[in-house]
Order: C-alpha cells, then structure tokens, then sequence
C-alpha cells in the first residue's frame, strides 16, 4: 500500500488549479484520488472526468468537481495505474476492467503519468495476462479469432459464478501470452478484430512512471 501511495502522492504534485484532470481506477489510482480529493477540500480548483464508475463514485465522495466530456475540450492531465510498465514506458492495463475508458482518457491527455509500485516494473511486457474488451455479441466467435491470432490461452473474465461486465456492458477476454515480442504490432491486429472494442495495451502513451519502491523511495521514469 504504501509504495503506491507514495507513488500517487507524487504524481498529484503536478496537478494545478484550472486543469482538467483524469482519475484513474484501481488501487494505485484510489491513492491519487485521495490525494486530489485532499488538496479540492485545501482549494485546488480542478475539473475531473473518471475512467469508470467507480471511480467517479469515489471522486463525488471526496467533493472532487465531475465534469460531462461534453463541457471540456481536453484533459491536461491523467493519473492512471498499470498493471505491468516496461522501461519504455509501454504498459498492460484493464486488470480492473476499465481499459476502454482509460484508453479514451489517456488518448484525450496532454500527459498521462502512469504510477505504480515496483512490482509493476518488467523488462518486456506480457507475463501479465492481456485484458481485451469484447462486446458480448459473438463473443464465440470473436474468441475464434483472438486463439487464432494468438495462439495462447485465453480467459473470458468471471467474477464469482458470473461473466464479468464492464462499465461499458461488454466481456474482457484475459490472453495469457507470455513475453510480447512486437507489442505495436499486437495492439494493431487485436483491435482490428470485429467484437474487440480495445485492448489494454498502453503503447507510447505515458510520459512519464512513477514508480514507488518498497523502500519508501520514489523514481521517474521518462523517455526524454
Ligand atoms: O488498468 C487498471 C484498471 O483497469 C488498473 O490501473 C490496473 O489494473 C492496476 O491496478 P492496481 O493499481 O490496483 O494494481
């Protein structure tokens, strides 16, 4: 708890009165909200937007201001969590299941800061199991093609004896890969796949990882 909490402490130090801000989702992200929440009640002005409802609900809790994309232009900033970052600063996200709307958040983004605790930090992405979203129509035959892309076990999500639904109504497909060889390429042919909404691989997105180490010490990566 506490590497990603330093993590998130850190990121929410670039956040500015007047921006527009995406909260992320999961347990990295919880942290940031609550910061940001903290600084809202010391008179931080910002709008926000959330990447899942959750999240939302958390930020209405904390009396961070939820704006309708329809009233802003752009989002200066997005905190996000990962599930895996390699040292390119390419990630694997939608362990939460929220990897659409993260996506759309994180490519509306000026910057998006990915914050993470050491564990997340990998050499080559893809001992993590890819989350893929899949609407539910079809869904066999979309997993038809997804094993035949990928030629590796796949997982249609399920939380206790239930399919797992996202935010949006659809499936996550979870593709155990092992070692990504060419992740540019991967994010291509999955989403041009009839059925896949998207993926949650996070190419050349980020600007920069925080990452919290369980020292009590925090580094920045970025690619400059
Ligand atoms: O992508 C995500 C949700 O879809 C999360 O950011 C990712 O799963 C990391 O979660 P956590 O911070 O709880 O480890």
């Amino acid at each position: 708890m506490e590497s990603k909490k330093i993590a998130a402490d850190r990121a929410v130090g670039s956040v500015k009165s007047g921006m527009v801000v995406g909260l992320g989702t999961g347990s990295t992200a919880y942290w940031a909200i609550q910061a940001i929440g903290a600084r809202v009640k010391t008179g931080l002005n910002i709008q926000a937007v959330a990447t899942s409802e959750k999240s939302e609900a958390l930020a209405r809790e904390l009396d961070i201001p939820i704006v309708p994309f329809s009233d802003i232009d752009s989002i200066d900033i997005t905190i996000d969590g990962a599930d895996e970052v390699d040292t390119d600063l390419n990630a694997i996200k939608g362990g939460g299941g929220a990897l659409l709307r993260e996506k759309i958040v994180a490519a509306a983004s000026r910057e998006l800061i990915i914050i993470a605790d050491e564990s997340k930090l990998v050499q080559r992405l893809g001992a993590f199991p890819l989350p893929v979203e899949v609407v539910p129509f079809g869904i066999e035959l979309t997993m038809k093609k997804l094993a035949a892309l990928l030629a590796c076990p796949l997982n249609l999500r399920q939380t206790e004896d239930k399919l797992f639904l996202t935010d949006n109504r659809n499936y996550i497909v979870d593709c155990h890969l092992g070692a990504i060889e060419d992740a540019v390429q991967l994010n291509q042919a999955l989403n041009m796949i009839p059925g896949v909404v998207e993926n949650g691989l996070f190419i050349h997105m980020a600007a920069k990882v925080i990452v919290g180490f369980n020292d009590g010490t925090v580094r920045e990566l970025t690619n400059t």
